[in-house]
Order: structure tokens, then sequence, then C-alpha cells
């Protein structure tokens, strides 16, 4: 099976915090891959070392082969990230912030306008495009983060939680716009809080618990007929808190 991605023995630790514990994850090419885990599991630091952003203590990790700290170019020319805390160029308007990332990736001025375009429309955001970044929505800011992250065609798309605070009719333009991507081949990887999203449109997940890797697979063998949201409550061993003791008072009147 051809892997996007690779991690061997990943580890990172802030202070005494172990944050990432020995990852072993693994995508196959061509998956639309779920990376799942309950807060402060390690999924965004994970994300971080994948994408080059964060240098691991120690482990190695390949995106298409590639070594992503011993050959960082070869992998950051492949891959496209939709950052946590989408941290972009605030000042410039949702189309100059296209045509600038068209530059700083070398891409030809004719091809980058004629994509920017094309972007544009379909995030629907054209009547936006020459407002400053800083003034867009949530969901106009993970739209045009998206679309900064797919301009030079990446083989590997990394997206950190983007469906947080993005409206249904937005969600489902994101939603097609990355089906459209996978069919021809291309890889997502995001992670999200929403099984039943990962559900729908995954066929692939890694569940991250305590800085690890706990189930990865195909959906439907991680599943194992139940539900993705049973399964993972099982994987995690998360069930039961709610409804424990403690919070004796809460609600009694
Ligand atoms: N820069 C940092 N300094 C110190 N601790 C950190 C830092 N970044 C992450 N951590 C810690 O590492 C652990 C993993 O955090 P991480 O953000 O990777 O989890 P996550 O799975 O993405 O969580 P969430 O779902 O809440 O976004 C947490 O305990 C967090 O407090």
């Amino acid at each position: 099976m051809d892997e996007a991605v690779r991690t061997r023995g990943l580890f990172k630790r802030f202070g005494q915090q172990v944050a990432v514990a020995g990852v072993e994850l693994m995508v196959p090419k061509g998956s639309f891959a779920g990376l799942v885990g309950p807060n402060g599991a390690g999924k965004t630091t994970t994300l971080s070392m994948v994408t080059g952003l964060l240098r691991p203590d120690f482990g190695t990790i390949t995106v298409d082969g590639f070594d992503v700290w011993a050959d960082p170019l070869n992998v950051k020319s492949r891959i496209g990230v939709l950052p946590e805390g989408l941290r972009l160029f605030e000042r410039l308007s949702g189309r100059e912030l296209l045509l600038y990332n068209g530059q700083l990736r070398g891409i030809p001025r004719a091809q980058v306008q004629q994509r920017a375009e094309e972007l544009l429309r379909v995030m629907d955001l054209v009547e936006a495009q020459d407002k400053l970044v800083v003034d867009y929505s949530t969901g106009m800011r993970k739209k045009i983060g998206l679309a900064a992250a797919l301009l030079h065609n990446p083989d590997v798309l990394f997206l950190d939680e983007p469906f947080e605070g993005v409206d249904p009719v937005s969600a489902n333009t994101l939603v097609e716009v990355l089906q459209r991507y996978t069919a021809s081949g291309s890889t997502v990887i995001f992670s999200s809080h929403v099984m039943d999203l990962v559900e729908r449109l995954c066929d692939w997940v890694s569940v991250m618990s305590r800085g690890q890797i706990v189930a990865q697979g195909p959906v439907q063998d991680v599943r194992q007929g139940r539900t993705l949201n049973e399964a993972f409550l099982d994987l995690v061993g998360a069930r039961g808190h709610g409804d424990g003791e403690g919070l004796s008072w809460l609600g009694a009147r």
C-alpha cells in the first residue's frame, strides 16, 4: 500500500508535558483520512511536526516517501496546510492573499490569477474578495485558508479542524471541494471532533489518545459494527464521566 504519510516513533515533550509519545501514524495515498482524539490527545502537535512547523524530539516522518525534516523543500512543495488558529496575512484582501501565496509558490502569474478566480468562485468569496482578511468571518477565513492551501495543487492536504465554526452551507462547500480533490487521487488528512462528519466523509481514520495512536485503519474496521462515536468512546476510555459521582447539586431544586 502506497503511503502518503508515515511517522515512526514520533515524540514531543513540552517541559514536563509529553504531548506526543511515540506516534505511528500511517495514511495511505488517496485517502480521505480523519485524525480524531480527545482534547489534548496530541493531534495538533502531531500535525505541526508532520507539516514541518514543529521539530520533533525523536522519530521520523515521511510524506510521499520524502523525509520531512531531512528534505523539507521536496515535502513543502507537495503539501498544503490549513493550520490551527489560521495565521493568515490579515492586512491583505482575500484575492491578494491568494495572489501572494501563488507568488511564494513560484506559480506563473497568469496561472495564479486563473486559479484564484476559480477558487474564489467555488468558495463563494467573489463578493468578499476585496475585503481585508482581518474583516472576514470565521467561516470565510477557513474558506480563504483552504483556497490558499489548494492553490498549488498539493499531493497531500493537512487540515486542522477545518469545519470548526463553519456554517452548514459553507461546510458543504468545503466537503464538495475536498471530495473532488481526493477523487483525483490526492490525500486529505484532517483533524476533527465531529465523529458523524468523519464517519460520513472518511475512508480512513486514526484515533489518538494520550499522545499515541490507539486505533487506525479503514473506518469500517475501526468501527467494528458500532458507530464511530461509540467506537471512539470505547477506544479512548471516556465513557461514564458525565453521570458518575459529583455534580449532585446540578439541577437540584
Ligand atoms: N506549546 C506548548 N507548550 C506546552 N504544552 C503544550 C504546547 N502545545 C501543546 N501542549 C500540550 O500538549 C498536549 C497535546 O496538545 P495538542 O494541542 O497537540 O492536542 P490536541 O489533540 O490538538 O487537542 P485539542 O483537540 O484540544 O485541540 C496538551 O497537554 C497540551 O497542553
